[in-house]
């Protein structure tokens, strides 16, 4: 007999005493009455003593699915493949994986701190709408010893652990902005942190950084900041900025919101579309010295002597003839967004902006507090193109790298070429032709870089006749 079972012929039994105490309690006198309830009570529980609660699918005169019943799906789907005889399958991810949940009538046993419990499932048809539908059920039977265990931390321990899960599962979104809405596409980005060509110990220093964030929800709480964590990430074109967002938002099952400051008219707008931005989101803003002329309208201002930016100095910028200039977003207006939206929703947010000019930004935008983590991005050494060896030709060592290694310490050279050359030009690739391709290609560049040194040190050096 399961669990479940056992609860049942219990509750039966319990149904029984109930029903012929009803007929019998009216022959009593009400002192004698007041004295069999009492014991009988009593006895009820040394006979039943466990707890039961109910989470329905569906909730409400609109039936809508109950976040709870989902999470607690969720949370039970690895209990359940291992533990209930009758399975049911559903496809997430765009019917890109699949998900095993227990079927109906199923029973599987969770362990918390020690104390069993018992989940079982099970459906009944209920009125909603004019019609009857079928609402499935989740019940928790548990001893009422443990009362206040399971009532409160247990269930949220189900109920965060099943939202993780569903965050994992869930179909992820890259958002671009379109003036002041988002419209969203499937986000599939393969990159990740395996393949990102970088050092070992500043990839490891990220990657913790990141996780650390994103389990520290009660810290931030308690120290009474919001959880919110700023990247900026510079370096010379090609050198993996973007492609480290999008392993970013691999790592940690984030969606994306792409904002194209350029294309936002007005602060009002900024905070409109930042509002409606989700939490375990990642906000980023590409190229952040060039989709305004945040640095200049600073400027202007301070050489006027004013202490804060309201407005940018919009006539100068449309005399300038810049199309930038019809945007009125202000340093101050992405400052206030950063730093009060953020401040105001409790969500789980990375901000990061990329740049190929840090010196050009204003102190004020990166400073700590704001910009948390300032990331170099940069040309490629020998440790950053091993990775780029083992993804693009499954090599990890070959006589010809020592002379990689040494070119690469003479030249500039972006991860971004470096992965061109080793590309494969027919199928399947020979790698040492592509090793000598790049090897080609880094002692020409070595000479163009040589030639274009000697200019400028001519260039500099000119004497005044000259
Ligand atoms: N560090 C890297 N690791 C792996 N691949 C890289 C790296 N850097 C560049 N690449 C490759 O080069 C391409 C361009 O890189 P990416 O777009 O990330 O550069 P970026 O730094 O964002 O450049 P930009 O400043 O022009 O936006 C990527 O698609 C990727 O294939
Ligand atoms: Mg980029």
């Amino acid at each position: 007999m399961t669990a479940s079972e056992n609860f049942a012929h219990l509750g039966s039994m319990v149904g029984g005493f109930m029903f012929v105490w009803a007929i019998f309690r009216q022959f009593f006198p009400r002192q004698l009455e007041k004295y069999i309830e009492k014991h009988f009570k009593r006895l009820l529980r040394v006979l039943h003593p466990y707890i039961q609660i109910s989470f329905n699918e569906t909730t409400g005169e609109r039936l809508k699915r109950s976040e709870i019943y989902t999470a607690i799906e969720n949370y039970l789907s690895s209990n359940s493949s291992a533990q209930a005889k009758r399975l049911k399958a559903d496809m997430v991810k765009n019917n890109q994986s699949l998900v095993l949940s227990m079927d109906d009538y199923e029973e599987v046993t969770d362990e918390y701190n020690g104390i069993k419990l018992w989940w079982t499932s099970g459906k009944h048809s209920i009125e909603g709408s004019g019609t009857t539908v079928e609402n499935r059920y989740y019940k928790l039977n548990f001893h009422k010893r443990h009362r206040d265990l399971i009532v409160g931390p247990y269930l949220q321990h189900v109920l965060k652990e099943g939202k993780a899960i569903n965050v994992k599962n869930r179909q992820r979104k890259l958002y671009t902005n379109n003036g002041f809405w988002w419209n969203h596409v499937v986000f599939e980005h393969p990159a990740t942190f395996r393949t990102l060509a970088m050092e070992s110990e500043k990839k490891k220093e990220i990657i913790d950084d990141l996780i650390t964030f994103s389990q520290s929800e009660d810290f931030y709480a308690s120290i009474g900041r919001a959880w919110k964590r700023g990247y900026l990430l510079y370096g010379p074109p090609g050198t993996g900025k973007s492609t480290m967002i999008a392993a970013m938002a691999n790592l940690l099952h984030y969606d994306i919101y792409d904002l194209e400051l350029t294309a936002v008219k007005s602060n009002r707008d900024l905070r409109r579309l930042l509002i409606e931005t989700s939490s375990k989101s990642i906000i980023v803003i590409e190229d952040i010295d060039c989709s305004l002329d945040l640095t200049g309208q600073r400027r202007k201002k301070e050489k006027r002597g004013e202490k804060e930016i309201i407005k940018p100095d919009k006539k100068t910028a449309e005399e300038d003839g810049d199309s930038k200039a019809c945007s009125e977003v202000t340093l101050s207006g992405l400052l206030n967004f950063i730093d009060g939206l953020w401040s105001a929703c409790g969500g789980e947010r990375l901000i990061v902006f990329t740049t190929n000019y840090v010196e050009k930004l204003d102190p004020a935008l990166i400073r700590k507090g704001r910009m948390d983590k300032h990331i170099e991005l940069s040309f490629c050494n020998f440790e950053a193109f091993k990775v780029l060896a083992k993804n693009y030709l499954k090599l990890e060592s070959h006589p010809l790298f020592p002379t990689v290694s040494k070119l690469l310490e003479e030249t500039n050279i972006t991860p971004a070429d470096v992965a061109e050359h080793l590309m494969p030009k027919t199928l399947p690739g020979d790698a040492e032709t592509s090793l000598k391709v790049l090897i080609q290609a880094l002692e020409q560049a070595k000479e163009e870089q040589k030639l274009k040194a000697t200019e400028e040190y001519d260039k500099e050096n000119k004497s005044p006749d000259e």
